[in-house]
């Protein structure tokens, strides 16, 4: 892979591959989504053909984790297969000091979820920027709802105090379709103040399928710097 001199790739690219450091052979491994990932399922591509690593089978939590997992040789399972996932490694779009998370970026927090709350070990990977002291600061909340439910879903939504806004695509004319075919409502509040019951009160609304807020799951949280221009990962 190219290294490039962008302090934001390059935080990316160092922080997911020492996470890919730390799978061990025989493992069942949960497979995140989004560019930071994207590094981690490379470099376990490349730990598999150097021999370094064996036996590992990936759980992919998108179509596109499938697509690279496919691409860098990450041999792949599912979850009828299997009766525990070892560790899964996961990007997010904000982290706070107790690594409560928002996912969902990328509008595939559904099946993270379930992917990375079911594993052993959860280690999340992101750059520097994604750190926040209080959830919702930076990134609205991704909700996907189910396409017939975004009426009444919209105004429930308005009524608990929140901003919603339809996820459109780009390159494609009208809204995103996650990977269930379902649509995406970025939710800004003005305070998360208790995100354990936010991610409860939002799921509850009937059409709701899942939010992107994560809590009490991630186990460590790696995070990628930069400083003097040399890249450098540290546990949250
Ligand atoms: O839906 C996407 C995921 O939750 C991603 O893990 C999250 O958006 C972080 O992505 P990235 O590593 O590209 O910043």
């Amino acid at each position: 892979m190219t290294v490039t001199a962008d302090p934001v790739t390059l935080m990316k690219q160092e922080v997911g591959k020492a996470a890919a450091a730390l799978v061990k052979s025989g493992s069942i491994v949960g497979l995140g989504t989004g560019s930071t990932t994207a590094y981690t399922i490379q470099y376990l591509g490349d730990r598999l053909k150097s021999g370094e690593l064996t036996d590992i089978v990936g759980i992919p939590t998108s179509f596109q984790s499938e697509v690279l997992a496919k691409q860098y040789g990450v041999p792949l399972t599912t979850l009828d297969a299997v009766d525990h996932i070892d560790i899964a490694i996961d990007g997010a779009d904000e982290v706070d000091p107790h690594k409560n998370l928002i996912k969902g970026g990328g509008a595939a927090h559904t099946r993270e979820k379930v992917v990375d709350y079911l594993a052993t070990q959860f280690i999340v990977v992101v750059d520097s920027g994604k750190l926040v002291d209080r959830l919702g600061s930076v990134f609205a909340v991704p909700v996907e709802v189910i396409p017939m439910a975004i009426t009444p879903v919209t105004n429930a939504i308005k009524q608990l105090g929140g901003k919603p806004e339809l996820r459109m695509g780009v390159k494609k004319a009208g809204p995103v379709i996650t990977d269930q075919g379902n649509f995406v409502l970025d939710v800004r509040f003005d305070s998360i103040d208790d995100p354990v019951n936010l991610e409860k009160i939002l799921n509850n609304i009937p059409g709701v399928l899942e939010n992107g807020i994560f809590v009490n799951c991630a186990d460590v949280v790696l995070v990628g710097e930069v400083k003097e221009g040399q890249p450098l990962v540290r546990r949250l």
